[in-house]
């Protein structure tokens, strides 16, 4: 039997077991092999994390962070990017206009951010209808990706649902923060469950759920601690562990085409935005929107005694390698690190002008920062420092001295 066919069977006896919390752990071993068999399908056996990119797909990346524009045909995707960026995408009244990865770069702020317009995409994507494969895993490539939806489409909300079901389907997690959960896997010994909440969504045992769940993907001895009330389904993400936390931002476009009352619903949910493109409205909150979601800090860095450098700010992410004074470090270069005694910081992150920080310190958009290295430190304290290797010096010398003194002695001894 084929993975489309396993898939099929378990989908239907899904169907046929009736929800309750009898069922509930017979569901989520059947939810356990579903994702396993999916994460087969898409990303190929082993569940490989970068996916198929075929020509015309595999763009480099660049700048510091990268923006993948997904939605259905024609929502005028192309259309945005030529607007935000210095490149020209064809766009066009009719479906599939783009057929390949196109990036442009937008400006902003001192950052650069790499955009990618990527054809349109229909139901069943994921699976291979069209080039849905290749723009998938462009998505899971991206820091953000931004929905692009015509607000003027009837079921848009069924449109945005489908989006939402085909980046899922590959293991995107969108605008939700990884359960707080750790499997650490053992050689022996079985399998250890412990939690430091109540866990209410596991079923009545949530401990053999979860030995269930661990026993289909081949884990029998590991080391469990849950530290959310996390559901059976988040419980599957952490265990197959290739799953992908994206920040996500929908924006509604041609609003030019609908009622002031509509666009007031639309800008009014979670994680939305409204635009048009074509008439040029709300483009520059929408820019900004994008760089809020992006979590981008600039950090200016200075050298003792000196001016902060303004013009090149070095740009960290809080969603990807995070804003720590350590992260600033690496960076810049691996010397700064190893050799990293302290660090001054002003701005928002600072508590006093200026702080003196740890690598953990986090920084905040614009702070200063000066790293101060150990030499520099050492040097501050010279007179102990010199005064050690003295004292080690002298204690050589006397060594050294006793052990000639002896040897001239003995020679001394069998000369007379
Ligand atoms: N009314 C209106 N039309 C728009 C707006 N923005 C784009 N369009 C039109 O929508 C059509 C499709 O635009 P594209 O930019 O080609 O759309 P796309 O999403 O890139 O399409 P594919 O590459 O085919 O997936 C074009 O005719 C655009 O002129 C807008 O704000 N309002
Ligand atoms: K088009
Ligand atoms: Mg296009």
């Amino acid at each position: 039997m084929g993975i489309k066919e396993k898939i099929k069977e378990i989908e239907d006896e899904m169907s046929r077991t009736q929800k309750n919390k009898a069922t509930n752990y017979h569901l989520g071993t059947l939810k356990a092999k579903l994702a396993k068999l999916k994460s087969e399908l898409l990303l190929g056996e082993g569940g490989g994390k970068s996916g198929p990119s075929g020509p015309g797909f595999d763009v480099a990346r660049a700048g510091d962070a990268r923006v993948a524009l997904i939605g259905f045909p024609s929502v005028g995707k192309s259309t945005l990017l030529s607007s935000i960026t210095e490149t020209k995408s064809e766009a066009a009244g009719y479906e599939f206009t783009t057929l390949t990865c196109i990036p442009g770069n937008l400006y902003h702020k001192g950052t650069r951010i790499q955009v990618l317009d990527l054809p349109g995409i229909i139901e069943g994507a994921a699976s291979g209808k069209g080039r849905g494969k290749e723009v998938i895993a462009v998505a899971r490539s991206a820091d953000l990706v931004l929905m692009v939806l015509d607000a003027q489409k009837e079921g848009l909300q069924r449109h945005r649902e489908i989006l939402e079901g085909e980046l899922e389907s590959v293991g995107m997690r969108l605008n939700c923060e990884p359960p707080d959960i750790s499997i650490l896997q053992k050689k022996a010994g079985g399998v250890r469950f412990n939690n430091t909440v109540p866990l209410t969504k596991m079923g009545p045992d949530p401990a053999k759920t979860a030995l269930n769940i661990l026993k289909t993907n081949k884990i029998m001895n590991a080391e469990v601690l849950c530290r959310c009330d996390c559901t059976v389904d988040e419980f599957i993400d952490v265990v197959m562990g290739n799953r992908k936390y994206v920040r996500c931002l929908y924006a509604y476009n041609k609003i030019d085409t609908i009622s002031i009352e509509e666009i007031d619903q639309l800008a009014r949910m979670p994680h939305s935005t409204v635009m048009s493109v074509n008439n040029n409205l709300n483009m520059d909150y929408l820019v900004e929107q994008i760089w809020e979601y992006l979590g981008l800090t600039r950090i200016y860095t200075k050298r003792r005694g000196q001016q902060p450098d303004l013009e090149e700010p070095v740009v960290l992410s809080k969603i990807r390698k995070g804003t720590s004074v350590k992260s600033l470090c690496n960076n810049v270069s691996s010397h700064m690190l190893r050799d990293f005694a302290f660090a001054l910081v002003w701005g928002r992150s600072a508590k006093h002008a200026p702080q003196r920080c740890g690598l953990s310190h986090m920084l905040e958009d614009q702070d200063v920062v000066q790293v101060m290295t150990k030499t520099v430190a050492q040097q501050k304290k010279d007179k102990n420092y010199q005064s050690l290797v003295q004292e080690f010096d002298d204690k050589y010398k006397k060594k050294k001295k006793a052990a000639s003194d002896l040897k001239k002695k003995k020679v001394g001894k069998l000369q007379r």
